[in-house]
């Protein structure tokens, strides 16, 4: 007779710096009963305040049985460097960012019995000094990136429900980031260059960039094997820009404070693949060259 397999304790979980996506994974997850402890730069007892409530963390400390990886595409691969020496030989990493390119950098990085995981949301999270709110009700996809994760699929599936959820569980999480990925390549530049919010490219004169835009993303996804529909890809970025209408973008965010931006896993990304397969994409090759000098201007 088929027996169910047995419950599995729950893990420790460590989750990266004091930004806004992680803090709101670290308050619900602590507020539903885990013990969840922060690796910032510098280890120190943390006070947040969430929903009205002032909830404390203590710093990481080793061995790390599971650990949140919310930073942006561009610090990845630092935070694992940084982690490795402190995790366990089990330990499930779970990295969480706008973009692409990481986890090909981070797998060989690992041991043969890390896990490694990828988690794409649409939550939004704001961080003010000592607080953090939850902007957007969203949800999340969650997928197995290497065996080693497969063997604690039920407790990281448990835990990133609790923290960013709901999660759907997918065997093969490309296709959901590149479904992102055209999102993030139209409205993250788009915003950063004008300088607005999401709604404001719903505009007519904004229409056939957008249009061309994603023509050329869903192109490049196919050579690489995921292949999208232009049409219907059009439709949810242009459903995406009416639902977060009066967001500003990550991107926008980044450039108006004289950030680094995402710009290099996000459309440089395309155009890199694009380049990779043969494939002219003028349209995200100018947008690339607009925001990389507009970054240099201001970073
Ligand atoms: N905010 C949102 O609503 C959403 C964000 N996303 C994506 O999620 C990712 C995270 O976003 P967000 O939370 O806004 O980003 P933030 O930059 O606000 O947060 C990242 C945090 O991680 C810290 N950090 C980075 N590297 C390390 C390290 N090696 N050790 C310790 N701390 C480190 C950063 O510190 P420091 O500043 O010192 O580098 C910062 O506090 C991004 O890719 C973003 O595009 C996706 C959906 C929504
Ligand atoms: C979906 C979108 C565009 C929401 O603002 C986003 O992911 C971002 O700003 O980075």
């Amino acid at each position: 007779m088929a027996q169910n397999p047995a419950p599995q304790p729950a893990l420790s979980w460590s989750i990266v710096g004091q930004g806004a996506i992680g803090l709101l994974a670290a308050c619900r997850m602590q507020q539903a009963g885990f013990d969840v402890s922060l690796w910032l730069r510098t280890p120190r007892l943390l006070t947040i305040k969430f929903a009205h409530r002032q909830l404390q963390f203590q710093p990481a400390s080793a061995p790390i049985s599971a650990v949140l990886i919310p930073v942006k595409s561009y610090a990845v691969t630092e935070a694992v460097q940084t982690l490795l020496p402190a995790m366990a030989s089990d330990a499930q990493l779970v990295l969480s960012h706008n973009g692409m390119g990481t986890i090909e950098q981070v797998k060989p990085m690992l041991a043969p019995g890390h896990g490694l995981w990828f988690l794409t949301t649409t939550h939004g999270a704001l961080k003010q000094p000592d607080t953090v709110q939850h902007t957007g009700t969203g949800s999340s996809t969650l997928a197995a990136l290497n065996n080693a994760a497969k063997v604690k699929q039920q407790q990281v599936l448990q835990a990133m429900d609790i923290a960013l959820g709901p999660v759907t569980l997918t065997d093969n999480i490309q296709p959901a980031l590149w479904q992102k990925l055209a999102i993030n390549a139209v409205i993250n530049p788009l915003t950063a260059l004008y300088n607005c919010r999401n709604g404001e490219l719903a505009a007519q004169k904004y229409h056939q960039h957008i249009e061309a835009l994603v023509t050329e993303v869903c192109k490049v996804a196919a050579a690489c094997g995921y292949p999208m529909s232009a049409h219907s890809t059009l439709q949810t970025v242009l459903r995406v820009i009416s639902s977060t209408a009066q967001n500003f973008s990550s991107m926008q965010q980044d450039l108006a404070h004289g950030r680094r931006t995402e710009i290099d896993a996000i459309t440089g990304y395309v155009v890199q693949q694009a380049a990779h397969h043969n494939i002219s994409v003028p349209h995200n090759q100018a947008l690339l060259e607009q925001i990389l000098l507009r970054q240099q201007q201001r970073y």
